[in-house]
């Protein structure tokens, strides 16, 4: 379930589109959501929907997990020492994987999708591909509020050692691959704050405006907070990584309590970094809302 894939483009939201496009910038931003409204699509950002796409995401995001979990922690991975491990690459094996392949998946036109951000890459190769039309849901100003940097160093500093054995079985092109996706799929469960946060304001800007003008941090993280539904979310996690990573045998005695992940690094996975992120993601986004 995507949050944005819903945009099929259609002749008469094109011209409405290329009208708004000569107005001020505020304004097409508004007639964008209108348009998308129009077609139905807007209906899909609720909360409610919202919520629903990063459950989903959930799945993903454990998936990702044992996958990588197949491999050792193989630390030349991501050694980007001068002696690393690709010659004549300043950088580690995962730097070059992860640039390498950002910049396929640009020309393929990944980027274009507004739930989807680059790791590495600052300048992006142009889509060689037709443009999709995506809903322009988020607000332009705020859009960019990005945290890629510190997943980057999260993932790779404190959450691999926490579900990888230790050990080197020189599989490095296959554990950076899975990497990869695992970055990925929190990278958009994070930044789909930016969406949360959206739906937020629009749902309450008489609550939201004061505080954003006020820069009140503390007061935007409340008022967004809703601690219910953070301790479902972190019950869930550990439920389906229980259920989704235990070994399956035709004897029901073999496989009990022996998880390819540890569901309980997943459970903490979320409470320390993809909630806070996610939170933080989206107080950052509140702050450029009224830019
Ligand atoms: C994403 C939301 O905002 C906050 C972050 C949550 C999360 O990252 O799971 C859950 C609840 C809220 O505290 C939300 O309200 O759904």
């Amino acid at each position: 379930m995507s949050l944005v894939s819903s945009g099929h483009v259609c002749t008469f939201r094109i011209s409405i589109r290329s009208i708004c496009a000569i107005v001020i910038p505020p304004l097409i931003f508004i007639v964008g959501s209108l348009c998308s409204s129009s077609e139905g699509t807007n209906d899909a950002f609720t909360l409610d929907s919202i919520r629903q796409s990063l459950v989903r995401q959930e799945d993903t995001i454990i998936f990702s997990l044992i996958e990588r979990a197949k491999f050792p922690i193989n630390s030349a991975t991501y050694d980007a020492s001068p002696s690393s491990l690709v010659h004549g690459f300043p950088g580690s094996l995962l730097d070059f994987v992860v640039r390498r392949t950002e910049a396929v998946q640009a020309k393929a036109g990944r980027y274009e999708n507004p739930e989807e951000l680059p790791f590495l890459l600052t300048t992006l190769p142009h889509p060689l591909v037709p443009r999709h039309n995506y809903p322009q849901v988020l607000y332009p100003a705020a859009a960019s509020v990005n945290v890629s940097k510190t997943i980057l160093d999260m993932y790779i500093q404190q959450l691999l050692p926490l579900f990888t054995a230790e050990g080197d079985d020189g599989n490095y092109a296959s554990a950076a691959a899975c990497d990869l996706a695992c970055l990925q799929a929190l990278s958009r469960r994070i930044h789909d704050g930016r969406f949360v946060a959206e739906v937020k304001f629009r749902d309450a800007p008489e609550d939201y405006e004061p505080l954003i003008r006020a820069k009140d941090r503390d007061a935007l993280m409340k008022l967004l907070t809703d601690e219910k539904v953070e301790e479902i979310v972190k019950e869930r996690v550990r439920k389906k990584a229980m259920i989704f990573g235990q070994e399956v045998s035709l004897n029901d005695t073999d496989s009990k309590g022996n998880y390819k992940v540890d569901p309980s690094v997943v459970s903490h996975l979320y409470a320390e970094w993809v909630i806070p992120l996610t939170k933080l993601i989206e107080v950052e986004y509140l702050l450029r809302r009224l830019d």
